[in-house]
């Protein structure tokens, strides 16, 4: 007999999902420019040009501290470090290739796991 989905079902539901794409982003080959917060003392422009910085670890730190509501919170997350990869990097480089290929793999991941 199927149960009825609460709210709290969807949403604790969303939030498994959330922790494994999480974990596959992390150990994605290409993940390495993204794991950290660009260090924008030592990056020259990227304060100016990036209005809203992430990175992986920030989104870890969010999920570990119950800021995402729902599943549309973390994939806006996802997609501003790859927005912000694609802002700052040139399509024909090692990052911005990095950017676009993380973005691939999210994008067919989460469409995989999706309710
Ligand atoms: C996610 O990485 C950021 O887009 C910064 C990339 C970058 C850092 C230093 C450079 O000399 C060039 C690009």
């Amino acid at each position: 007999v199927k149960k009825a989905k609460t709210a709290k079902d969807s949403n604790t539901h969303g939030l498994t999902k959330c922790r494994v794409l999480l974990a596959e982003l992390e150990a994605h080959p290409d993940a390495w420019p993204f794991l950290t917060p660009v260090n924008q003392k030592a990056v020259p422009g990227y304060r100016k040009v990036i209005k809203k910085p992430m990175d992986l670890s920030t989104i870890r730190e969010k999920l570990t501290n119950n800021q995402y509501l729902n599943l549309e919170t973390f994939i806006a997350d996802v997609n501003l470090i790859f927005d912000n990869c694609e802002k700052f990097n040139e399509d024909d480089s090692e990052i911005g290739r990095g950017g676009h290929s993380m973005r691939r793999f999210f994008d067919k991941r989460w469409t995989e796991l999706l309710d």
